[in-house]
């Protein structure tokens, strides 16, 4: 080959690689902008199809508006306050045991309703339905709620109840008394107006989920197993319907969470000979300590946005995004790095993008002048989807660095496993239809709960659970969850009953609507 025609060979070879380039970009292109002119994943099932039923309306008159608001706002007087395992007020839950009672005879007289008390302050609702072939489901709330202080600057006591434009103020209103109630008060309802279920159901009310459920959820589940219980689907607080609160999203989502991520708590401590402060060391035991949180916290976990269900959140609301956004939701494969890196910028979408790490508690030193011995600092860290608990071990161990640091794993467990959201999921379409008739508005997606419930206890009752109730969250609402000036609306507790009141009723379907139902008979 002479020197000429090697370098036309070269020159051809060139210009094949560079057309291969430009075709497979064109490619790449022309699969994502087909993808955002047909991309809708909510274009699936047609509510018209489903199974008629003969539900009881749920009208509310002005005598029962008034009675549910008194009884929600009595349970909210409770101050049934979790501070540690073992720090509950057993006074206020034995109080709020008696309301229950007092607020929902029918619930507790009705010869259709079995109820047992577990492990002293927590409810078990056992409602048998008529037709044995139908596996039950469960709904779940909890009544403790975490501690509140007036002096935070709450505007108005955090366990008085008070009405104030409309919305009545206190710990619990959002989490997650307006579901222990809102439930309980649906099914004294129904029972009132003779409704009897054709597909049975558990209600668990848990006392202590705000420290973890060890006595509440998981001495229920303990009961259920003996009983050889199996559940359809689960559904407990979690999500909620944002409205405004997704930037750039037109009209309100509703997000039911599929999954919820994993947790480490890890202890951190380091020990050194305590002595007189007139001579230090060059490093106390605080400053070793202080180090290591520093580099925890400016080292954050590896983005992993988009490689967990978040995706799926998006893809489902792709479509109520203007464009350009509309195109990036519909191409997450493409475009969640980017996302990822918009996301982190604010804390409560950061808790999407990543496993977070959380300093939340840092102890040392007796006296001013005295080398301490000992410090300690707790890392509360939510695990992403996509990492397990075992994997943000070996970071924090790394990111730390350092031998005279020692890690002591508190407690931890890895992400929930992810429920059904397809179209032939039971609870999903089921909660996603009660959802919609109520609020045609909202478009419905699967979401991640970002802290725990006690549903995480219920995995070898149910394949598929859910974390949602129909609480509407505002922009800055999301900060009065276990913050200051926590709120809900009478007329959305009202929704809530409503909400409840039909769930109930659409659960008593057989299966789901044809051309989806073959072979999914719960
Ligand atoms: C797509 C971006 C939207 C960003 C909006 C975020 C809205 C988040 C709203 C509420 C926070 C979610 C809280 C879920 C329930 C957590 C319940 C809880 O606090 N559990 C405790 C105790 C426990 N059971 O472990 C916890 O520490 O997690
Ligand atoms: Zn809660
Ligand atoms: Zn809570």
């Amino acid at each position: 080959m002479t020197e000429r025609s090697a370098k036309l060979n070269i020159l051809k070879f060139v210009k094949i690689v560079s057309f291969s380039l430009l075709l497979v970009i064109l490619g790449f292109f022309v699969a994502a902008t087909v993808r955002t002119l047909t991309f809708d994943v909510n274009a699936g099932l047609q509510l018209a199809h489903w199974e008629k039923t003969n539900n009881i309306a749920s009208d509310i008159n002005q005598h029962q508006r008034e009675e549910l608001l008194a009884n929600f706002r009595d349970a909210i007087r409770i101050p049934t306050v979790s501070t540690t395992e073992t720090q509950l007020n057993t006074t206020a839950l034995r109080e709020f045991d008696g309301l229950l009672r007092k607020a929902f005879p029918t619930v507790f007289s009705s010869h259709l309703v079995q109820h047992e008390v577990v492990a002293n302050y927590s409810h078990l609702f056992w409602v048998p339905g008529s037709d044995l072939a139908l596996v039950p489901y469960m709904l779940l709330a909890h009544i403790d709620v975490v501690p509140a202080e007036e002096r935070d600057g709450w505007e108005a006591p955090p366990f008085s109840a008070k009405e104030i434009n409309g919305f009545i103020y206190g710990r619990g209103t959002i989490d997650n008394k307006q579901s222990v109630m809102g439930i309980l008060q649906a099914l004294e309802y129904l029972l009132i107006r003779g409704y009897s279920p054709r597909r049975g159901f558990f209600i668990g009310l848990g006392h202590d989920e705000e420290v973890s459920g060890f006595q509440g959820a998981m001495n229920i589940v303990r009961v259920l197993k003996k009983k050889g219980v199996q559940l359809a689907f689960v559904l407990d607080e979690g999500l909620a319907v944002l409205d405004g609160v997704i930037s750039g999203l037109e009209g309100p989502a509703a997000l039911i969470g599929i999954s919820e991520k994993g947790l480490a708590t890890v202890k951190l401590s380091v020990s050194k000979a305590p002595g007189h402060s007139s001579m230090p060391p060059r490093e106390s035991s605080i400053g070793i300590l202080a180090g290591a949180v520093k580099r925890l916290e400016e080292n954050p976990m590896p983005r992993l946005f988009g490689e967990g269900p978040e995706r799926g959140t998006f893809e489902h609301l792709a479509h109520k995004f203007r464009l350009p956004l509309k195109f990036v939701m519909s191409n997450m494969w493409l475009f969640s790095p980017l996302l990822g890196r918009v996301m982190e910028r604010r804390p409560d979408t950061n808790a999407f993008v990543r496993t977070t790490t959380a300093i939340t508690m840092f102890n040392s030193g007796v006296k001013v002048n005295i080398l301490p011995s000992q410090a300690e600092a707790y890392v509360n860290l939510r695990i992403h989807s996509a990492q397990s608990l075992q994997e943000v071990l070996e970071l924090i161990q790394s990111t730390v660095g350092d031998e005279r640091v020692k890690m002591e794993l508190v407690d931890g467990f890895d992400p929930l496993p992810v429920s059904s959201y397809d179209e032939t999921s039971f609870g999903f379409q089921i909660i996603k239809k009660t959802v919609l008739d109520q609020f045609p508005q909202v478009t419905v997606a699967p979401g991640i709960c970002i802290g725990n419930t006690d549903s995480r206890h219920y995995t070898d009752l149910a394949k598929d659970i859910y974390r949602f109730a129909p609480t509407w969250f505002r922009p800055g609402d999301a900060q009065r969850f276990h913050g200051i000036n926590e709120r809900i609306s009478k007329k959305n507790y009202e929704e809530l009953v409503v909400f409840y009141f039909n769930l109930i009723q659409n659960c008593d379907i057989k299966d789901l609507p044809s051309p989806h139902s073959a072979g999914h008979e719960l």
